[in-house]
């Protein structure tokens, strides 16, 4: 079919499905670091956060309820690689294929991007090398918009080249008349890192110590960095989220490009990067979000819509790792559901209240198993990249 997707909960016909084929390790260097600082914390007790009841309070722009286990990187230049446990990585596998197979049972055409080869450990450019990880979370670096693929310029060294394992169905959608467009990519020199909001903007000042950048011949200064995962598209309005320099200049580009098909609208640190964690739109008029904070910080045609808030996710929730497994996302992450239509949403099995309330308010929940959604920072929205719903470029704010 021809790439059409325009919003968030129309009936889904086509869907990508990431893959974690060959995942190995996590790598820490300075982008990592400063991606994932609001989820790494050192291993300081003062910072733990014992209860539950803790979460409903925290601020919008904060996850909240850590693993407090990560030691801080010794020196600014060091690489280090950490391990992924191989169990995991075979359970998250049988979990992704699980999310395949429903989706296919549901009459949605499921596509996969290439896997990552085995032997594909680095990538290197003129000014930096880092490991590469698999196209998982590959709602994050690509934004299809109406009958356009735009390749947004990823945040994390790693990640650099991901797309590049969804090029035969990139291919083939431009075949079919798609737009195609790949944004600036960045030299992401460690000069290119804005790091304000990290040393100010963090609830309680930086979680994570960041380096000081090292000087490179390659130094242009702050670029363009941005993920598709910081919009909500809603029709011919898109919502875009921006924490940085990095996300200002890029969501400048987005409207500049976009001029005449689509508005473009900003919120400012709904979250450090992605929104998929805070709110989604579940159809016209309905969202749903973390906390009301959430949603009273959006555009004011949305604060008009309806709003369901996420139940608390409750520790049993979620299995007991290791002391040295790394989480990267915050226990909110089942809120990142999957509409396959306005009223059927792809929902964890293991959260059971999350469930209840999408049920009692009339959805037809479809349960499927996500277990280590904490371990590879995503869940169903994340691990999926919509490419082909039935709704067109309504005008849903007016
Ligand atoms: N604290 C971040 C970091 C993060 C982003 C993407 C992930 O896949 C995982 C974690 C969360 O909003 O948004
Ligand atoms: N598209 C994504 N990868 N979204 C993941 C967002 C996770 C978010 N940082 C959280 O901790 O809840």
């Amino acid at each position: 079919m021809r790439l059409n997707s325009f919003d968030e909960w129309s009936p889904l016909r086509e869907v990508v499905v990431g893959s974690a084929e060959n995942y190995v390790s996590h790598e820490r260097e300075l982008s990592f670091d400063l991606f994932f600082h609001d989820n790494l914390v050192q291993d300081n007790p003062s910072r733990r956060k014992p209860s539950t009841t803790d979460l409903s309070a925290a601020p919008p722009c904060r996850s909240e309820w850590y693993y407090p286990r990560l030691k801080t990187r010794r020196g600014g230049s060091g690489r280090q690689r950490l391990p992924v446990a191989q169990r995991y990585v075979d359970e998250l596998n049988e979990d992704l294929e699980g999310l395949a197979d429903t989706l296919s049972s549901l009459g949605v055409t499921v596509h996969r991007p290439l896997p990552l080869p085995p032997d594909t450990a680095e990538v290197t450019t003129p000014a930096w090398s880092a490991s590469v990880v698999p196209p998982l979370n590959i709602r994050d670096n690509t934004l299809i918009v109406g009958d356009e693929i735009i390749e947004t310029p990823p945040m994390i060294r790693s990640r650099y080249f991901e797309t590049q394992l969804l090029k035969p169905l990139f291919q083939a959608y431009f075949s079919r008349g798609a737009r195609w467009s790949v944004m600036p990519r960045p030299l992401m020199t460690d000069a290119s890192f804005d790091l304000s909001y990290v040393r100010t903007a963090t609830a309680g000042g930086p979680t994570e110590p960041v380096g000081e950048p090292r000087p490179s011949p390659w130094d242009v200064g702050v670029e363009m960095m941005f993920d598709a995962a910081q919009c909500l598209r809603l029709g011919r309005d898109i919502v875009a989220n921006v924490s940085t320099e990095h996300h200002a200049l890029a969501v400048s580009w987005l409207e500049r490009h976009l001029v005449g098909r689509f508005r473009v609208h900003r919120v400012h640190q709904l979250s450090d990067s992605h929104i998929d964690s805070m709110v989604l739109a579940l159809r016209p008029g309905l969202l749903l979000v973390r906390s009301a904070a959430v949603a009273d910080a959006l555009p004011p045609a949305l604060r008009r819509w309806d709003r369901i808030v996420a139940p608390t996710p409750r520790r049993n929730d979620f299995p007991r790792y290791e002391d040295d497994a790394l989480i990267l996302t915050s226990p909110f992450i089942d809120l990142n559901v999957l509409s396959v239509a306005p009223d059927t949403v792809l929902v964890n099995e293991a959260s059971p209240e999350l469930i209840r309330t999408l049920e009692e308010a009339k959805f037809t929940v479809v349960p499927v198993r996500h277990r280590h959604r904490r371990l590879f920072g995503g869940g169903f929205h994340c691990f999926t990249l919509d490419t082909v719903r039935e709704g067109g470029p309504e005008d849903y704010f007016t």
